[in-house]
């Protein structure tokens, strides 16, 4: 096991990493303050994983909440369904939420902890290879609203993440796909060795080599949480992990939640980024393209959907949470692994992006 640490003072935690971490209830005892505990998880994780992290929790009263499945349900009558379960068994504010999920269940069960009597505390246990190494990092947690995505939410920190590589082995192929997406995201923004590492490594991930899942894993999370601790609320350099999601969260509001995976409109929106990025001179078009070839061959889509128009882009994107005074801040790629954020570019080249020809770019010719 690996433990990697999210440093933010008082409110520092943990990040365990490693295979059967499920079964260890020594990692769990010392972030659980009282006796209760309610597991929020849903109808596909449940049958797999509540029993095991149950026993392992057997020295507590537990109840679980158990959600229907899919980002289109990350919203607030789903929300609901955890403080109808939390009221009716009176846990009161010793309890302990933990996320047993993908990173819907996580922002969703985070936002309820950070809500029910004001706040209580929270343990992630991310089940997805995104939730793996993204979303249980870093505190951001949530619902979407019809009009943007994460709209409505809260910066609330568990008290440890415990991530059970195993769990992978049942995820669909589809999935982990999806959370490769925001692992090459880490390459692009701030570790460039890491996308040389990923290239060689791509095909191992696919086929569920462990060795490879903790090393993508844990340089993920290393990653995450030194932007964490540096920027927790996003002022500054958080904002670099958005890297492909204001294009991102316009395709998965467009098309409808959970048409289109979160990670899926990342890959797509981060071609988009990364062609912008060559369309400013920051980066070579050689450079877009072995970009474009790694989603590619992680199994992601690299084309954005056809039906949406330049103006549909520009529609959701100026309700993205980066906007300040009406001026959409982006985040691009300066060079190979070092991303920036900037409202300083020109508005015809934003256009020449949102109207390039992704079906060409695609091929990869040269
Ligand atoms: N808070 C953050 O910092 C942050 C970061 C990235 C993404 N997100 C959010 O995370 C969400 C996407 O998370 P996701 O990709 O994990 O999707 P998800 O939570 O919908 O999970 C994907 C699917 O896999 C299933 N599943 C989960 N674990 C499984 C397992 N071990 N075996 C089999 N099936 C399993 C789920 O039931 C679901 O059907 C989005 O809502 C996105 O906005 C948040
Ligand atoms: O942790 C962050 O900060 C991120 O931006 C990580 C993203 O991968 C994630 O999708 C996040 O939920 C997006 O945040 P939002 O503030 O744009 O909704
Ligand atoms: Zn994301």
């Amino acid at each position: 096991m690996q433990t990697l640490k999210v440093d933010l003072g008082e409110r520092s935690y943990p990040i365990h990493i490693g295979e059967g971490l499920l079964d260890q209830p020594e990692l769990l005892a010392p972030h659980i303050a009282g006796r209760q505990v309610a597991i929020i998880s849903n109808e596909t994780v449940a049958p797999l994983y509540l029993e095991r992290l149950s026993r392992s929790l057997a020295a507590y009263s537990v109840i679980s909440v158990i959600l229907p499945d899919g980002e289109a349900h990350k919203n607030w009558e789903t929300l609901q369904l955890i403080f109808d379960g939390l009221l009716t068994a009176r846990h009161d504010r010793r309890t302990t939420v933990i996320a047993l999920g993908g990173g819907v269940i996580g922002d969703m069960a985070g936002f309820a902890a950070a809500c029910y009597q004001r706040g209580v505390d929270f343990i992630q246990v991310p089940t997805t290879l995104l939730s793996q190494v993204d979303s249980s990092v870093g505190g951001k947690t949530g619902i979407n609203h019809p009009l943007g995505k994460n709209m409505v939410g809260a910066f609330y920190q568990p008290q440890a993440v415990l991530i059970d590589t195993a769990t992978l082995n049942t995820l669909p192929p589809r999935e982990l796909s999806a959370g490769l997406a925001e692992v090459i995201k880490y390459g692009l923004i701030c570790d460039e060795p890491f996308l040389t590492w990923l290239e060689e490594h791509v095909d191992a991930l696919r086929n569920l080599d462990q060795a490879a899942l903790t090393e993508a894993i844990s340089r993920s999370c290393a990653a995450k949480a030194l932007v964490v601790n540096a920027d927790e609320r996003e002022s500054g350099v958080r904002a670099t992990l958005n890297l492909g999601h204001t294009f991102g969260h316009a395709i998965e509001t467009h098309m409808g939640y959970g048409v289109w995976l979160h990670g899926e409109a990342v890959a797509a929106g981060t071609v988009m980024a990364l062609e912008m990025s060559q369309r400013l001179g920051w980066i070579s078009a050689q450079e877009r393209d072995r970009g474009i070839r790694l989603f590619k061959r992680a199994g992601l889509p690299v084309i954005p959907p056809e039906e949406m128009t330049e103006a549909d882009f520009l529609e959701h994107m100026a309700i993205d949470k980066k906007v300040i005074d009406g001026r959409l801040r982006l985040v691009l790629l300066r060079h190979m692994g070092e991303a920036v954020v900037t409202d300083d570019y020109p508005k015809e080249i934003l256009q020449a992006t949102l109207g390039a020809d992704y079906r060409a770019l695609a091929q990869l010719k040269g």
